[in-house]
């Protein structure tokens, strides 16, 4: 079987520190993951490991069985995948529409001459107002991204992330500083907009992980120890005692 995203013995030292220690991971089309783990476990130097940012000290991050370790952040974009960050790259003085018509253009970007972007103008502008439409912001269409509330621009910034058509989306803690009922709208947003897609994020607000994946990856001491449905996970004694265990996670949880 060919995985979206798969994990095979990774490793990642900084100097002399080993931080990801041999982590494996076999995510399929379309499953929507959850990485949760203890702080300084590795969850984002695993995100930046898949996304091109760091380079592996060994193993192989493979898209869609391509090997994908050693090449830049924009190549493993233009292969599919996409990520977006906790620190918006949204343009403050460009409108919705421009924002996203940029996010649409410079996916395409990279094989057009001046004549055929010219001719595919009209299908950007048509997949900007498309995206405006997923995202619910049609109605601020030439508001200018500075001008949003908070919550509208990290909508904003996951219509760019989609905007290229990736087949996997990364997010980083998309829900980070949201009130509780901006965050389960967004929940339903991130669904209805990944339909078919292969979701990863990283995250600690324990409500948005069970509200949001169909499977979460344990990682902790730079290792996955589990990799499940979201119940089995919470079953699991491994998980429990390194995690889950804590009052603090279960009343995060809401108690389930
Ligand atoms: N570029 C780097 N150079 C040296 N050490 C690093 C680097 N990046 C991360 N580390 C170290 O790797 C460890 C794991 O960090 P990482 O940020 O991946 O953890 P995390 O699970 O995302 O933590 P948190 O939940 O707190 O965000 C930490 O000890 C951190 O100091």
């Amino acid at each position: 079987m060919t995985y979206s995203l798969e994990l095979k013995d990774l490793r990642k030292s900084f100097g002399k520190t080993e931080i990801i220690r041999g982590a494996n991971l076999q995510v399929a089309a379309g499953e929507r993951v959850a990485i949760i783990g203890p702080n300084g476990a590795g969850k984002s130097t695993l995100f930046n490991l898949i996304s091109g940012r760091f380079e592996p000290t060994s193993g192989d991050v493979l898209l869609n069985g391509q090997r994908i370790n050693g090449k830049k952040p924009f190549e493993i974009n233009r292969l599919g995948l996409s990520r977006s960050f906790q620190i918006t790259n949204i343009f403050p003085k460009l409108s919705v529409f421009e924002n996203l018509r940029c996010g649409v253009l410079w996916s395409l970007g990279y094989k057009y001459t001046f004549l055929k972007f010219l001719a595919d103008l009209d299908d950007a502008n048509e997949r900007a107002e498309e995206l405006m439409g997923m995202i619910k912001l049609d109605k601020k269409r030439d508001v200018l991204a500075a001008n949003l509330t908070y919550a509208e621009q990290r909508a904003l910034e996951i219509g760019i992330t989609i905007a290229g058509g990736a087949s996997v989306i990364l997010l980083d803690e998309p829900t980070a500083g949201m009130s509780r009922s901006e965050t389960s709208r967004f929940i339903g947003l991130i669904k209805e907009v990944t339909v078919g897609k292969t979701l990863l994020t990283v995250e600690h607000d324990m409500g948005v992980v069970f509200g949001l994946a169909d499977k979460i990856a344990v990682v902790v001491y730079g290792e996955v120890i589990a990799f499940d449905k979201p119940e089995a996970v919470r079953a699991d004694q491994r998980v429990q005692e390194a995690y889950l265990g804590s009052p603090v996670a279960d009343q995060q949880a809401g108690g389930h």
